[in-house]
């Protein structure tokens, strides 16, 4: 049977003076190595991208991580240039991507500003520059050169008891790494929350009553799939679900 393909969509680069569309290579690396899927790198568009087109040809939807952060308008706060930087055409490929497929029943797997989309498409909000508040930690992204030490694993996450997380990682805590400055607020009335951190910030989310695996995650999994058991579990279990989407498909 040919690989199963799974859709991550694109930030808007400015390289060499020109837009790009991009994704990081661990996406696409956790992908092939932690799902057995070939990647797909769907174009960052505020139009013009037909996603119902793209989504009959997918067998899985990966939402990346990104240093731009959601609009804040579209959950209803005022826009801060602070709050930047911002990429409107990923948020809007990435929450028409998010929506379709969670009502297609397609395998989605959401990361760091991915479960931010997928609180905002689902109606929640967002929270900026949480390490200010009140008893919070600071999530933001190491201030070091290496990108190894910058998604080094460095805080826990308890994940509840029952919860879908649970079934994929098991009860209890766990060790993961921390790059976000913004985090979900109010959660979407669709989403369970399955797993927080020590300070209360929301970790990992579940789309209720969802026809296929729809997951969303504030840590990486992606850069550490090869080596961490944690993250190798979960990518391991959104491919199991793109495989069976796949099969069915055929
Ligand atoms: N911009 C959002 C989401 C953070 C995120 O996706 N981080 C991954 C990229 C890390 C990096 O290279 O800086 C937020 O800040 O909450």
């Amino acid at each position: 049977m040919p690989a199963p393909i799974i859709a991550i969509p694109a930030d808007t680069r400015e390289l060499d003076g020109y837009n790009w569309h991009a994704t990081p290579h661990q996406y696409v690396n956790a992908v092939v190595k932690g799902t057995g899927a070939t990647a797909i790198v769907v174009p960052a568009l505020e139009s013009g991208n037909d996603i119902e087109s793209i989504l009959d040809r997918v067998d899985g939807v990966l939402v990346s991580g990104s240093r731009s952060n959601v609009y804040p308008e579209l959950y209803g706060k005022p826009v801060n240039e602070a709050d930047g930087p911002f990429d409107r055409a990923r948020d809007t490929t990435s929450m028409e991507l998010i929506r379709r497929a969670i009502d297609r029943g397609i395998p989605l797997l959401a990361i760091c500003r991915g479960i931010q989309e997928l609180n905002v498409a689902l109606g929640g909000t967002l929270e900026t520059e949480i390490q200010e508040q009140p008893g919070k930690w600071d999530h933001r992204r190491p201030d070091v050169p290496e990108r190894d030490r910058m998604y080094a694993i460095r805080q826990s996450v308890h994940v509840k008891e029952g919860s879908c997380m649970a079934s994929i990682l098991g009860t209890g805590e766990f060790q993961v790494n921390s790059l976000h400055r913004q985090a979900i607020g109010k959660a979407a009335p669709r989403l369970a929350i399955e797993a927080v951190a020590d300070d209360g910030t929301i970790e990992a989310v579940n789309v209720i009553d969802a026809k296929n695996f729809a997951v969303g995650v504030q840590w990486h999994p992606e850069y550490w799939v090869e080596s961490d058991e944690t993250s190798a579990r979960l990518f391991k279990s959104f491919g199991e679900a793109v495989k069976a989407y796949a099969a069915a498909r055929r």
